[in-house]
């Protein structure tokens, strides 16, 4: 009986002390198994006398019951907790931030030009493109830019072949639009595109860049069609509150000529270093199509008129956005790049 109590005892304190459901297993086989020192002490039941034998087996019965209720206990415990473990491991937060997925974005200057065709194409123009490979006639002749004119000086121009080139603006593509129109007005196109200059590379100059250029041919153009052009587009692209102004200039191509500056939005005009002092910048140039290019063009300048403008889309994105180095456009570098998402 005493050898009994010091088994059970002896099982209780490991099956406490088990820590996983192998070691409580492990007390389970060494103390109850087949091979364990339960089943010995009761092979040696058949020597017992009469009156002991009843006692030994119900002692036996209580610690076997004892033991088993006591390792149920414990794995029921270890099992919960093993389950707790594992709920732990595997919460997952819900509330948690999405991860955020990298994604491309738009060009700088590809929001640029979608944004200032959307302000002309909601004035009723048309978006025109074409080559980037220009003959010599389209990119200067039919400009009113004749042969051994200095504007075609080969330091500006990249040329392919002695009639071949890179085109220096996109006004190409208004002529070949006018010759489409076969003389009848109107014409109201935009023509943005990338066009390529012989120049040394700096802060201000790339020798590839990009333009936007607009025509507008019709009988009765004026030059007050041209200001009220550009009222809207100015108020539209730099705000409200933007003041515009047309100053002289000289183009082969257009006559009378202009550029058009807009009160600065840092200084309101009062001059600060956006504006070199004086309140003014300039934004694009323009003014009323040359007769002999739109007899070029197809077009009888006794019967139509029209007016045309250029502007450059690196000077409006850097307006913008207050860039300082042109290169920054075309170096591909994602720190730049991504600060446009
Ligand atoms: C048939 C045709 C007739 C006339 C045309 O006149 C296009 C024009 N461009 C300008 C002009 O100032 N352009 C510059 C602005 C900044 S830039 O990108 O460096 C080029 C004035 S009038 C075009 C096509």
């Amino acid at each position: 009986l005493e050898r009994l109590q010091e088994l059970h005892d002896e099982a209780a304190a490991q099956i406490e002390a088990a820590e996983t459901l192998n070691d409580l297993r492990d007390v389970r086989v060494k103390y109850l198994g087949k091979k364990g020192p339960m089943t010995e002490l009761m092979k040696g039941m058949g020597k017992l006398s009469g009156e002991e034998r009843p006692k030994v087996g119900q002692k036996a019965n209580e610690v076997r019951e004892s033991l088993n209720s006591l390792i149920d206990v414990k794995e029921s415990r270890l099992e919960k907790e093993a389950l707790q473990e594992q709920l732990k491991a595997e919460a997952i937060d819900v509330t948690l931030p999405g991860r955020p997925v990298p994604r491309g974005g738009r060009h700088p200057l590809t929001s640029v030009v979608e944004t200032i065709e959307d302000v002309f194409v909601g004035m009723g123009f048309n978006v025109a493109e074409g080559p980037e490979v220009e003959t010599d006639y389209y990119n200067f002749e039919s400009l009113n830019l004749p042969k051994h004119h200095p504007a075609r000086d080969m330091q500006d121009t990249f040329f392919v072949t002695q009639d071949l080139l890179l085109r220096t603006q996109t006004s190409p593509v208004q002529t070949r639009t006018m010759e489409e129109h076969q003389g009848q007005g109107p014409v109201k196109i935009i023509c943005p595109g990338k066009v390529y200059r012989r120049d040394e590379d700096d802060a201000t100059h790339s020798h590839q860049f990009m333009q936007i250029e607009g025509l507008v041919v019709d009988e009765g153009i004026r030059m007050s069609d041209l200001k009220g052009i550009f009222a809207t587009f100015v108020k539209e692209y730099f705000g409200e509150d933007r003041e515009i102004r047309l100053r002289p200039s000289f183009f082969p191509f257009t006559e009378p000529s202009a550029e058009l500056d807009i009160s600065c939005a840092l200084c309101g005009g009062e001059g600060c270093r956006t504006c070199k002092g004086s309140g003014w910048i300039e934004v694009l140039g323009a003014g009323m199509v040359h007769p002999n290019v739109l007899r070029m063009g197809g077009f009888d300048p006794e019967k139509y008129s029209g007016f045309a403008f250029g502007m450059g889309v690196e000077r409006f994105a850097m307006l913008k956005y207050g860039i300082d180095d042109i290169r920054h456009f075309y170096t591909n570098d994602t720190r730049f790049l991504s600060q446009f998402k």
